[in-house]
C-alpha cells in the first residue's frame, strides 16, 4: 500500500510556502471581488448534499497544491484499501469495512473473501430487519431501551431523534448510556416489564457500563416478575457467545471488522430500524451507499469528502486552527455534534503514525457545536470576536415538515446571515463593536431530512474523517486512548470499597478520602 505521510511529500512544503506568501493573509472579503465565479469554482454537489466552500481560506493555488498533496500522500489508494478490504485497521490487524454494511446485495457469490463477507451483512440485515418490523408491529410493546456506549449508542441515538419525523411505530425509545444509575433508574421508573423491550448493544459485549446496566436491568426485569428473556431482551454484537452466556437468545451478530464509531449502519441501527421501520432503514443505508459511491469514484477535484479533509489539513497544520464548531440549524439534527465528536476526535486523536512513529504536526481538531438558532444566543460572541478563528461547519436543511408558516424563513435567514456575519463583519473604531470577518464556514445543505439524506452526510464524515486521518498518515480505526482509564477505574473501584489508598498520588489519595467519610 503506498501510502506517504502529508509531511514527507514535496507538496507539503510548498504549502508551507503557499501558506507564508498567501495564505496567512488570505481574505475573503477581497477573494469574493477578485473573483466574480468563486462560488461555482469551490462550491460542490454531492449525493443528497450540497457544499458551499467558497467561505473558506482556499483559492484555486490552494486547492491545486492540496490535491497534490492528496495524490502523494496516495489517499485514493488508501481509499480503494479500505474498499478493497485490506487490513489498513493495521494495530488491531483488521479490516475497515462498513463501507460493505451498505453495499447492495451482490447478484451471485464469487467465492471471495469479500462476497462471503457481503453475504453475511444481507442475511444479518435481513433478519434484522425482520424483526424490527415484528417489534414495531407489535403493539403490546410500547417501550424499548437501548443499553450502550459510545458507537452502541451515540449513533442510533443520534438517528432516532434526526428522523423523528419518520418514526412510524409510535414506541418510545430511550437510550441508557452512563454508568450513573440515575439514567437507568430514571429510564425503568417510566417503563412497565411486560411492555419494554431491552436491546443490549455493545460490539465486544464486555464493556463495563453497559455490562452493569444490563445486568440491573436484567434484575429489575426478574423482579418485576418478567420471566420471557428472549421476548424482551435482544443483544446487538459481534460476541454473541457472551450475549448467549449473559442469558440472550435473540441476537443479531456484525463482525471485528465494524468500528465501534462506524456501526450504526449493522445490528446497532436496530433502534432506529424499529423507529421508521426496515424500508426506512434501508434508504438510509442507500443514501449512504450513493456518498460512498461518490467517494469512490468521483475525481479528487469534485469529490466532496476529499476536498473536506484536505481543508481539514490545511487549517489544522497551517492555519494552525485546533478546533471546529458544527452547528445544525435543524432542531432534529441536535445529537449530530455529539455523534461527530466521537468520529473526528477518537478516530483521528493520535499523537503517532501507523507505524507508531511520533508525529511532528498536530492532529485531530477540537470538534464541537449545539444546534442553531441556540449557539448564536450562546457561544457565537467568541465566533465573532474571540482572539480565536474557529472554521464553522453549517448545516441546513431547505424544507421544513411541519406547517409553521414564519418559522423556516427566519431559521434560514439566520444560518445565512451567521455565516455572512462571519466573513464579512463590520469595523468601528471604538473597538467594543468591532468584528473582524474573514472567520471561514463550510456550508452543507440538504434539500429535505430524510432517512437517505441522513445516511448520505453520515457516510460524507466519515469519510473526510478518513482523509485527513490517510494524509496524516494515522491510523483512524484504532481507540487505544480509552484503555488507560479502564484498567485504574478497576483498580480505583475496589479502593472505593477497601478504602486502600497505597501507591496512590496525593490527589487521588485525599479525594478517595472524601468520597468515602
Ligand atoms: O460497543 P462496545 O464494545 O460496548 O464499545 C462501546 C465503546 O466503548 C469503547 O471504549 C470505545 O471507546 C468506543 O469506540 C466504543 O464504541
Amino acid at each position: 500500500m503506498a501510502r506517504t505521510r502529508c509531511d514527507r511529500t514535496p507538496a507539503w512544503a510548498q504549502l508551507q510556502a503557499a501558506y507564508a506568501a498567501t495564505g496567512k493573509s488570505f481574505d475573503l472579503r477581497d477573494a469574493f471581488v477578485q473573483d466574480a465565479g468563486r462560488f461555482e469554482r469551490l462550491s460542490q454537489s454531492a449525493p443528497l448534499v450540497f457544499a458551499d466552500l467558497s467561505k473558506n481560506r482556499i483559492d484555486a493555488a490552494t486547492e491545486s497544491l492540496l490535491m497534490d498533496l492528496a495524490r502523494q500522500s496516495g489517499v485514493a489508494e488508501h481509499r480503494d484499501a479500505m474498499f478493497a478490504g485490506d487490513k489498513i485497521n493495521n494495530t488491531e490487524g483488521r479490516e475497515v469495512w462498513h463501507v460493505l454494511l451498505r453495499t447492495p446485495a451482490p447478484a451471485s457469490n464469487d467465492g471471495s473473501h469479500r462476497a462471503t463477507e457481503l453475504a453475511k451483512v444481507h442475511s444479518t440485515l435481513n433478519a434484522m430487519l425482520a424483526y424490527a418490523d415484528s417489534v414495531h408491529a407489535d403493539a403490546a410493546i410500547t417501550d424499548v431501551v437501548n443499553i450502550g456506549i459510545g458507537g452502541s449508542d451515540l449513533g442510533p441515538q443520534m438517528a432516532v431523534v434526526a428522523l423523528d419525523a419518520f418514526a412510524t411505530s409510535g414506541k418510545r425509545l430511550h437510550f441508557v448510556s452512563n454508568v450513573d444509575g440515575h439514567e437507568l433508574a430514571a429510564v425503568l421508573k417510566k417503563v412497565k416489564v411486560e411492555s419494554t423491550l431491552f436491546l443490549v448493544a455493545s460490539k465486544t459485549f464486555t464493556t463495563i457500563e453497559t455490562m452493569t446496566n444490563a445486568n440491573s436491568a436484567k434484575a429489575w426485569f426478574a423482579a418485576q416478575g418478567g420471566t420471557d428473556t428472549a421476548r424482551h431482551f435482544a443483544a446487538l454484537t459481534t460476541n454473541v457467545a457472551a450475549a448467549n452466556a449473559f442469558g440472550i437468545t435473540t441476537t443479531f451478530g456484525f463482525w471485528d471488522w465494524v468500528g465501534g464509531r462506524y456501526s450504526m449502519w449493522s445490528a446497532i441501527g436496530l433502534p432506529l430500524a424499529i423507529a421508521i421501520g426496515s424500508a426506512g432503514f434501508r434508504e438510509f443505508l442507500a443514501g449512504a451507499h450513493a456518498m460512498d459511491e461518490h467517494f469512490r469514484t468521483a475525481p479528487l477535484e469534485q469529490n466532496l469528502p476529499v476536498r473536506l479533509g484536505l481543508l481539514d489539513v490545511w487549517y489544522r497544520n497551517f492555519h494552525g486552527f485546533t478546533s471546529r464548531s458544527i452547528a445544525p440549524y435543524h432542531s432534529a439534527l441536535r445529537r449530530l455534534p455529539a455523534y461527530l465528536q466521537q468520529l473526528e476526535m477518537e478516530s483521528n486523536g493520535k499523537q503517532v503514525d501507523a507505524e507508531g512513529a511520533a508525529l511532528p504536526f498536530g492532529t485531530s481538531p477540537v470538534l464541537w457545536g449545539e444546534p442553531g438558532t441556540n449557539g448564536q444566543h450562546a457561544y457565537f460572541q467568541m465566533l465573532h470576536q474571540g482572539t480565536d478563528v474557529v472554521p464553522m461547519e453549517f448545516v441546513a436543511v431547505k424544507k421544513a415538515r411541519h406547517d409553521l408558516a414564519l418559522h423556516q424563513p427566519l431559521l434560514l435567514a439566520n444560518v445565512l446571515a451567521q455565516a455572512q456575519a462571519l466573513m464579512v463583519g463590520k469595523s468601528d473604531a471604538g473597538g467594543h463593536k468591532n468584528f473582524p470577518g474573514n472567520r471561514p464556514s463550510t456550508f452543507l445543505l440538504l434539500d429535505d431530512l430524510t432517512p437517505a439524506s441522513l445516511g448520505a452526510l453520515i457516510a460524507l464524515q466519515e469519510h473526510r474523517v478518513f482523509v485527513s486521518g490517510s494524509l496524516w498518515g494515522i491510523n483512524s480505526f484504532d481507540q487505544w486512548g480509552v484503555e488507560l482509564g479502564k484498567v485504574l477505574a478497576k483498580d480505583i473501584e475496589a479502593r472505593i470499597y477497601s478504602g486502600d489508598a497505597s501507591g496512590l498520588d496525593g490527589s487521588t489519595a485525599g479525594l478517595l478520602a472524601r468520597l468515602r467519610a
